[in-house]
């Protein structure tokens, strides 16, 4: 019988040979799960006996092998992707790496997830390695001393395509030259269908998107790029090189990831776990400060002011206002005596306070110690004692400070506040507006501030915009001590309600994650997710960095990274530069995106106050999302945003040109919504103005089955989502329906700007639908081709 092998051509050869190699790694990969997965059940094994230190010790372990097995468990997918083959006499110095495991390198490196060693030889190169990097950066032009690269294609373990490119220069045209890397590869991941979900691009990055990814920790990195560039997913690859580079550094100090929205979040939430990192706090500006749920609404002229840069003046003024002392005596009646505090005393001790150059709360303390060593001398007079000495001084004062009538006086004149307190009374009192704000907002302006004060038992609103108010706040106002806060009485109501509401939220994800550790390990045999979420619980000790922080308004981040960053307010700003001291940060967006009025017309306005012009500005100029002829559409938008923007360029087409269409009224966007679904086959979007799009939620819910309406986290699974722009932002679809475009262009004064995210979220099909005319810049659109 003849050999089969003998009949396969060189390419099956070529799979063949990877096929044993790639089934080597998951060998490897399933031995390294195997003798994790004993020491994790070693250590479960011992129980919980032994002193308080065995048992932390034994807890440490078992975390650390828990997140080690569901590490190697993560990387399943895509295990290796890729290999360079070195030119001869070029084969590289390899670092030893922490973390990797060790040995000698032959051949060709293959590039993967993780590093993978079998003691001899380095079998799998980290892709964040700096040895894997000519993988994502040589060109025909500057080969990095590498002859090919050549992507692997994986369905589960098994190899199903090869996809080579050849850098030897003698040999390629000039067509060659100028082709993108890995090219099939990337063709094949751009165009795959969405699953409401990003997936990370370790496969196919491109040199211009590596360079960001690998730029130096220090200092802050811009990177500005249109719709669809990757800066989203790119930033998430940086966080993910930041942390295996510097990893001692960031895994103590932690990470932070800014997005623009919860459902923005969800939509990302996987990528970073799936490049193995778990310890990375991911947040929206409205989630920054703990214990506090910032999910009302309030129109945007609202959030313009708050969120400009004057409020920080403001809120010193609200603070400072909270400290002024009357210019009239005080009398406190004690009953038998009656002692008088002196304006001269008042302002005395006022200044005292201000020197000291402590937060209010902590201030009250040294204005609170004079106002009572007068109140004490004056009552030992009328006591007819005569010099009194310090212990007497000492004894009279605290007699006084438990005093009913002096507490209400001193509470009077310098209460303790907390931010909330602070802003509330801002908020429900003209004269303590006019006092704050006088002369540094309109007022027209104070009037959008202002708010009516709350019922007795309804708890306060606050909106996402109200939280760099608050922080700022907390700056200013500093720490209360505990008892004080719980004996003011309706604050500390509502702060009970919310920790109430934390705790049961936490205690929710705690079961999930516990539900999910034991899926991955495979233990759900051996312990139940109750008890593992409890013994979690218990364990204050062994929070993860990235929970650590979140609880801790003051914490000071390693690293941070701002996506969609052009949507933030200055005051928003503030508060984000106060998490990262350091100043290391990337900043990620596009100013022709900015929807917000509070939004900047350039990054050097938004840094400057911070960076004195030293940051570094990266651009990514290809559009991975957008098929060309959808984005010549959004193209002439831009134009209305402003003169001398350029939308990137498209790497590929979809064949499938946008249309209009135009309605009768709304609720015929529900079946023109059910036919785009049933055609495309994929996800829809219908993007709506923020004013209609309950009524374009009800129609298009009606008519096409698993439809959902607002934003959640259902909006990234259903087959169709009804959504506001603001609410899809960093989002992406199968196809969009923009409706009402007019709207969205006269809806804000930003309207252009999300009329062109709009038009930028598909990644095959648009189309228009439109009761009223087309603005101009889309009225040259075809009719929509008839169904079917
Ligand atoms: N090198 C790449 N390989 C494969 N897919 C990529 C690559 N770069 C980007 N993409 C894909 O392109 C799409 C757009 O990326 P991403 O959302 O990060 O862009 P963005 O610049 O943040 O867009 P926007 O500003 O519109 O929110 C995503 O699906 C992403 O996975």
């Amino acid at each position: 019988m003849s050999q089969p092998t003998r009949h396969l051509d060189a390419r099956e050869r070529e799979l063949a040979k990877e096929q044993a190699y790639v089934t080597r790694l998951y060998d490897r990969l399933d031995a390294l799960r195997e003798h994790t997965r004993r020491q994790l059940d070693g250590v479960l094994a011992q129980g919980g006996g032994g002193t308080m230190q065995n048992r932390s010790e034994r807890d440490t372990f078992a975390t650390m092998y828990a997140e080690r097995l569901a590490r190697l468990w993560a990387v399943e997918h895509a295990l290796c992707f890729g290999r360079i083959d070195h030119a001869e006499g070029e084969s590289p110095a390899l670092d030893d790496v922490p973390g990797e495991e060790q040995g000698e390198v032959t051949g060709s490196l293959y590039i993967g997830r993780i590093g993978l060693g079998d003691g001899r030889r380095r079998l799998l190169i980290d892709w964040r390695a700096p040895v894997a990097q000519p993988f994502y950066r040589a060109t025909p032009a500057a080969p990095m001393g590498i002859t090919r690269r050549r992507h692997l294609q994986t369905r589960g373990r098994k190899v199903v395509g090869i996809d080579d490119d050849l850098l030897d220069v003698d040999n390629l045209t000039d067509d060659d030259v100028a082709t993108l890397n890995g090219e099939a590869a990337l063709l094949a991941s751009i165009t795959a269908a969405r699953t409401g979900r990003m997936r990370d691009i370790v496969a196919t990055i491109q040199a211009e998107q590596d360079r960001v990814i690998r730029s130096a920790l220090d200092g802050v990195l811009v990177v500005q790029g249109g719709p669809g560039t990757g800066k989203t997913v790119v930033a998430l690859h940086r966080a993910a090189y930041l942390l295996y580079t510097h990893r001692e550094r960031l895994a103590r100090r932690g990470v932070l990831i800014l997005g623009p929205n919860p459902t923005f979040l969800r939509y990302i939430e996987q990528v970073l776990p799936s490049l193995g990192e778990t310890d990375v706090l991911l947040s929206t500006v409205g989630e920054l400060y703990p214990g506090l749920r910032a999910t009302a609404k309030e129109p945007d002229a609202v959030a313009a002011v708050k969120g400009d840069a004057r409020l920080a003046k403001v809120i010193a003024r609200a603070v400072a206002d909270r400290q002024r002392v009357p210019r009239k005596a005080i009398s406190i009646d004690l009953g038998a005596h009656t002692l008088t505090l002196e304006p001269r005393t008042l302002e005395a001790a006022a200044s005292r306070a201000a020197r000291s150059r402590r937060p209010h709360n902590q201030a009250r303390a040294v204005f609170v110690r004079h106002l009572l060593n007068a109140l004490a001398r004056q009552w030992a007079k009328r006591l007819g004692k005569g010099v009194i000495d310090d212990e007497e001084l000492a004894d009279l004062r605290e007699e006084l400070r438990t005093e009913p009538a002096v507490r209400s006086a001193l509470n009077r004149l310098w209460p303790y506040l907390t931010p909330q307190q602070l802003l509330i009374g801002l908020y429900t009192s003209a004269e303590r507006l006019d006092a704050a704000a006088g002369g540094l907002l309109s007022a027209a302006e104070r009037a959008l501030l202002t708010r009516a004060a709350p019922r007795a038992g309804d708890g306060w609103q606050w909106t996402e915009s109200d939280v760099p108010l608050l922080d700022e706040a907390a700056e200013l106002l500093g720490d209360i001590d505990e008892h004080v806060l719980r004996a003011s009485a309706w604050m500390a109501e509502e702060e009970r309600a919310a920790a109430q509401a934390a705790r049961r939220e936490e205690q929710d994800r705690e079961l999930a994650y516990a539900k999910e550790v034991l899926e991955l390990t495979g233990m759900a045999d051996v312990l139940d997710a109750e008890r593992l979420a409890a013994r979690h619980r218990e364990e204050t000790d062994d929070l993860t960095t990235a929970e650590r922080a979140a609880a801790d308004r003051t914490w000071a981040f390693g690293y941070v990274i701002v996506d969609e960053a052009q949507e933030l307010s200055p005051m928003a700003w503030r508060a984000v530069m106060r998490r990262c001291p350091a100043k290391a940060m990337t900043v990620v967006g596009d100013i022709a995106q900015t929807g917000t009025s509070a939004g900047p017309a350039s990054w050097d306005e938004v840094l400057a106050p911070y960076t004195q012009g030293r940051h570094r500005v990266e651009t990514l100029s290809v559009n991975y999302r957008t098929p060309a002829e959808l984005m010549s559409v959004a193209a002439g938008v831009l134009t209305l945003i402003g003169p001398g923007l350029h939308a990137p360029r498209s790497v590929r087409e979809s064949g499938a040109p946008p249309w209009r269409q135009r309605l009768a009224d709304l609720t015929e966007l529900g079946a023109l919504a059910a036919r785009e679904a049933a055609e495309s086959g994929g996800r829809l979007a219908v993007l709506a103005p923020a004013a209609l799009a309950a009524e374009v939620g009800a129609a298009v819910t009606a008519a096409v089955d698993g439809a959902v309406a607002g934003p959640g986290p259902d909006a990234l699974d259903a087959p169709a989502a009804v959504l506001t722009v603001a609410d899809a932002k960093g989002l992406e679809f199968d196809a969009v329906i923009v409706a009402e475009p007019a709207a969205i262009l006269a809806e804000s004064p930003r309207g252009a700007s999300d009329l062109y995210v709009a038009l930028t979220r598909a990644t095959r099909r648009l189309g228009v639908a439109h009761t009223g005319d087309l603005p101009a810049v889309l009225s040259a659109l075809p009719d929509r081709p008839a169904f079917g």
